[in-house]
């Protein structure tokens, strides 16, 4: 609030307005040189006696009225300033998750901040600005604005340094606060949904110390923007995610999303066109985001050399070229690995700030070791069988229990199996409301690991015996070629 020696100053500053006005109606009368004259040392003489400095920010700039960023990024950088001290604030709700509550200065309402030991008055403020004046109805346009005051020798601080703070910190509170998306392409177009999947690395059943080696890699990734600019690189970091279905793959690309607060483009490149079309979709994603490809081994079954066999192989075998021509159209996709690999790293990626590419798959084998090399796609993230660990955040999100006297038993037949998470979390998953549950879906799980067990050593058994078989035919096959 203005309480100090500013308080006096914006008094004298009104005052100051005022004598200004009279000037104006005034100097109407006097010779146009004169003017000019006695206009300059009365503005000089405003100076000398007001040394404070004042910068507008209006809600609306430029002729086609855009909506100001400044404006907003102040709006939500003095949100929690004005929350605490000033006196009429507007409220307004915040469409994500927790659908919290949002407080703003009304108009015309001051508060005050320091930086650096500086002080610093913000104010609110509104014009109304009648359109249509000829109209019955005029309508009364409102245009807010934040007024910015500070004493003349904190110029250089508050115009560099502050004001940069300032936007920083409302960028920052706004992306914490908006509402995130999940996009989809369709073709070259994306179209989004409103992103509210519940997914957090907290929930995530995997290897404690794994876990938190991810978590600190991708917040490491989200502060390092001045790390990527030094060392000349673009701010992106690829993941491959893979391991059998059902690990918890997609579970963490929603974790991640949700531990930095990013959008996430899950990008279907089987409906994708081309490569023209893969860069525009790149070009159209908005920083911050996490763009995914899953399953990229099925994908890849479109793509480069993998198709031209095909081709080869179909011509080979005498297929009608029409025939041909139309079973491509059908399945759209020219997308290559040379296209996908520009996608990735190529000039495209560069456009704009913070990227996480994502690729998910159940064969990593599969896959071209050009798509997946260090550098493209930088760290490769095994999502396995559920072990003890694992077992023990699902036990503690679906039964809420931290130890039981089924746990070392279970410890035991997790370790002789091999059963996927969802498997493990479909045990656990409530039947009936009724007391002792944990004991119900215990033992539930606990014959379903017996069951797998066994089941696993017949396979393997049938399997050693096959191999016994085909090692007695290849001896049989090397004895008759010897003899
Ligand atoms: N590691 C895990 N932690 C918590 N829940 C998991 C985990 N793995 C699987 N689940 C549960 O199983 C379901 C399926 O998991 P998810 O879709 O993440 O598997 P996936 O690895 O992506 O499988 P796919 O390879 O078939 O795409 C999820 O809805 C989730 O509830
Ligand atoms: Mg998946």
């Amino acid at each position: 609030m203005f309480k100090d020696t500013k308080d006096s100053f914006a008094r004298l500053g009104s005052l100051v307005g005022g004598l200004m006005f009279f000037w104006a109606i005034f100097q109407q009368f006097f010779p146009h040189q004169l003017k000019n004259h006695i206009d300059k040392y009365f503005q000089r003489l405003v100076t000398y006696v007001y040394p404070y400095i004042q910068i507008r920010f209006n809600e609306f700039t430029g002729e086609r009225l855009m909506r100001s960023e400044a404006y907003f990024a102040i709006e939500n950088y003095l949100s929690t300033n004005s929350s605490l001290h000033a006196k009429r604030l507007k409220a307004d709700m915040v469409k994500n998750k927790q659908s919290q509550l949002v407080l703003s200065m009304d108009d015309h309402e001051e508060v005050s901040d320091e930086f650096k030991g500086v002080k610093i008055w913000w104010a609110s403020g509104k014009n109304t600005v009648k359109t249509q004046p000829l109209s019955f109805h005029p309508v009364s346009d409102e245009r807010r604005y934040y007024k910015l005051t500070f004493h003349k020798r904190n110029r250089d601080l508050v115009i560099g340094p502050y004001l940069d703070h300032v936007l920083k910190e409302g960028k920052a509170i706004k992306v914490k606060n908006r509402q995130r998306k999940l996009y989809t392409n369709h073709g070259s177009y994306w179209s989004h949904v409103v992103f509210q999947h519940p997914a957090t690395f907290q929930t995530l059943a995997m290897e404690e110390e794994k876990k938190q080696e991810i978590i600190d890699d991708l917040v490491a990734f989200s502060q390092a923007e001045d790390f990527y600019t030094r060392i000349g690189r673009a701010w992106k970091r690829g993941y491959l995610l893979y391991g059998p279905p059902g690990t918890g793959k997609s579970t963490m690309v929603s974790a991640m999303a949700n531990l930095l607060n990013y959008d996430i483009y899950d990008l279907e490149l089987t409906a994708v066109r081309d490569n023209t079309d893969l860069r525009r979709l790149l070009i159209d994603t908005s920083s911050k985001s996490i763009i995914v490809i899953e399953d990229i081994d099925c994908s890849l079954e479109l793509t480069g050399q993998r198709k031209r066999k095909k081709e080869q192989k179909e011509e080979e075998e005498g297929k009608d070229p029409k025939e041909k021509k139309e079973e491509k159209e059908s399945k759209g996709s020219q997308v290559t690995l040379s296209g996908l690999l520009n996608f990735i790293d190529g000039i495209w990626s560069a456009c704009g700030g913070e990227r996480i590419i994502v690729f998910t798959t159940n064969f990593v084998e599969k896959l071209d070791p050009a798509l997946i090399r260090k550098g493209r796609m930088d760290k490769h993230i095994e999502l396995s069988f559920c072990g003890f660990e694992a077992f023990k955040v699902l036990a503690k999100n679906y039964l809420c229990i931290d130890d039981h006297h089924l746990f070392p038993t279970i410890g035991t037949l997790l370790g002789e199996t091999k059963m996927t998470p969802a498997e493990v979390a479909e045990h656990l998953m409530p039947k009936k409301v009724i007391h002792g549950e944990a004991d119900i879906s215990l033992k539930s799980l606990i014959q379903a690991l017996e069951k797998a067990k066994e089941e696993e050593k017949l396979k393997a058994e049938e399997e050693s015996r096959k191999k016994e078989l085909v090692g007695k035919e290849e001896d049989k096959d090397q004895n008759t070629k010897n003899d």
